[in-house]
């Protein structure tokens, strides 16, 4: 079985989610063939022959981020005194997951698929993961859990709250074990990859 996590992130916490996200897929599978994979670097065509495909992102504005958003968050890092600044992740300003959307091809076959996001807790704050999941499904694929969010520090900066690399790496587990049911199954045409 291949699984893709494909990640967004600015200030790291996203890329760290999908780190525990990846090691959740491991316990659940420890024969699955986990790609980490940065959104400027995942391959669309790569990810999209994986038997899951998990995609996050951070979430800016209420959504997922913008060229302009992402702009507004490096900027405001330059701005900063140079002790206070964060290491941004590689390719911090782009392209995004909305970008790499545009280069997924369709899926066709209703191939697994599960969305999520990094965010602050407070109320209507928004989230990135609901539209992740609308691309996903728009796609063709099947989206087999609910848009998970799991949360940053309420300064949008991190680090994340306590115990969420610990849910998210439970939250992947409990995906690969349904996926695993849908890609096994009998009246779905592909096996699951033995990879
Ligand atoms: C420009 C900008 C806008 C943001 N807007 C929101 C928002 O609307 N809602 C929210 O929950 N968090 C918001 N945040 C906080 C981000 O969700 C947080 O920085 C992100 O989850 C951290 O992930 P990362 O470390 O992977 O970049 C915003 C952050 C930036 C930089």
């Amino acid at each position: 079985m291949r699984v893709a996590v494909v990640f967004e992130s600015l200030y790291g916490n996203t890329h760290e989610v999908a780190e525990a996200v990846a090691a959740g897929v491991a316990d659940a599978r420890p024969d699955a063939q986990v790609e980490l994979l940065r959104v400027g670097d995942a391959n669309p065509q790569r990810a999209a022959a994986a038997d899951l495909l998990i995609v996050g992102g951070p979430t800016h504005m209420r959504g997922m981020t913008t060229g302009l958003s992402r702009k507004m968050g490096v900027s405001a890092e330059q701005k900063k005194d140079p002790e206070e600044r964060h290491d941004l992740e590689p390719g911090a300003e782009g392209p995004g997951v909305r970008d790499w959307f545009h280069e997924l091809p369709e899926a066709g076959d209703h191939r697994p698929a599960a969305a999520f996001d990094t965010r602050i807790g407070a109320r209507m704050a928004g989230g990135a993961a609901p539209g992740i999941a609308r691309r996903l499904r728009h796609h063709g694929y099947e989206v087999i859990a609910d848009p998970e969010p799991f949360y940053v520090q309420d300064n949008g900066e991190g680090p994340l709250k306590e115990g969420e690399t610990d849910r998210a790496r439970a939250w992947a587990a409990g995906l690969v074990r349904q996926a695993v049911t849908i890609v096994g199954s009998p009246t779905r045409t592909g096996a699951p990859t033995d990879r």
